[in-house]
């Protein structure tokens, strides 16, 4: 008999034909009030879910008695009660890998942009402010052999640490849970502590996972170690860091601009102090957003659903300790 599915994220044609070949496939398109509604009713049937971007608690995996598999279509696992599912052997599978190319892509859009000031100029043309040829006060700061500091050198953060070091000549510091040897080699990177780092960096990038230990690492302690030079990148997650303290440090120019992927709240609202600062290049959480990564994200979370409910383990099989074969 065919496994029961449910998708809370619309597939391509070709993989959505793929799952309905194997599977019961119940399609929820839009996760508002109505769309979780109809998720709601589809649990009890559940016997595997792939989505991405909700936050999938008990209460929520309480109506889900069949389940056996979750497929996020994210690196990032912090949407999941791991212990949770574990302890129900559930399996939670993710896409590391197909994405690491395309965010680091993202993060480097981001040190560019801030540092040359691109949407604000390119704002100021629009609105027909170009009226003489722009002066020092309308200059950004260089990239290239500026200081890059990684804070979380894992895929994300070695890939950037590529574009820095060989595209753009820039020293590489970094900090992570352990020093990495052979990035250090690779990259001719050198491990430092978060303060040491804080300090030394002209850009100061996060790349890291959203977790119980990370979440607000970035305050105002931090950015108090920081310069007024110093430029802040953040394509991890919003709760890493403390928003208030990071518009405290904009605004009294403790550092100088702040690219930001993700936010403490997602989508940003619309009155966020952030977006009346022209020092900050705000993006809609687009890190893997191209056609390319989001399909091949969307393949490797249909080839680990269909494999959990197979009874195989899947290939990115988050929480090991579910798995009873
Ligand atoms: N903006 C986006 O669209 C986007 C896209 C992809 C990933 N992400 C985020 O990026 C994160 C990283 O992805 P990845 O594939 O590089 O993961 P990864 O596991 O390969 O790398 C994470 C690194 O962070 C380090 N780390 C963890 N906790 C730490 C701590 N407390 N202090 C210092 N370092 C710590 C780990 O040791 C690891 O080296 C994801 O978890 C996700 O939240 C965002
Ligand atoms: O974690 C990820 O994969 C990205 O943030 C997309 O959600």
């Amino acid at each position: 008999m065919k496994k029961q599915v449910v998708l809370y994220k619309k597939l391509s044609p070709l993989l959505m034909a793929r799952l309905h070949e194997q599977a019961e496939v119940t399609l929820i398109e839009n996760l508002d009030a109505e769309g979780l509604g109809k998720l709601r009713d589809a649990l009890p049937r559940a016997q595997g879910l792939l989505g991405a971007s909700l936050k999938l608690n008990a209460e929520l995996l309480d109506l889900a008695p069949n389940l056996q598999a979750i497929a996020s279509v994210s690196v990032g696992v912090d949407n999941y009660d791991i212990d949770y599912l574990t302890q129900r052997h559930i399996l939670l599978s993710n896409t590391p890998d197909v994405l690491t190319e395309t965010t680091a892509d993202t993060g480097f859009a981001l040190i560019l942009a801030t540092a040359r000031r691109v949407v604000e100029l390119a704002n100021m043309i629009r609105e027909g402010k170009w009226t003489r040829n722009i002066g020092p006060t309308h200059f950004g700061s260089d990239v290239h052999g500026k200081t890059l500091g990684i804070i979380g050198m894992g895929r994300i953060g070695e890939a950037l640490a590529q574009r820095g070091h060989f595209g753009f000549g820039m020293p590489v510091i970094y900090h992570s849970q352990s020093p990495k040897p052979a990035v250090e080699q690779r990259f001719n990177a050198h491990y430092r502590s978060l303060p040491e780092l804080l300090q030394q960096a002209d850009f100061v990038c996060l790349t890291l996972p959203l977790t119980a230990e990370t979440e607000g690492l970035i305050g105002a302690e931090q950015f108090a170690l920081m310069r007024p030079e110093t430029i802040f990148i953040n394509i991890s997650r919003g709760k890493v860091v403390d928003e208030t303290a990071l518009i405290e440090a904009l605004r009294a120019g403790q550092i100088r601009a702040a690219g930001l992927d993700v936010f403490e709240r997602e989508p940003l609202n619309q009155d966020s102090p952030l977006l009346q600062l022209n020092n900050v290049v705000a993006t809609p959480h687009i890190g893997s957003a191209t056609h390319e990564t989001r399909e091949a994200m969307a393949r490797c979370a249909v080839d680990n659903l269909l494999a959990a409910l197979a009874g195989e383990r899947p290939v990115n099989l988050v929480n090991v300790g579910a798995w009873r074969g």
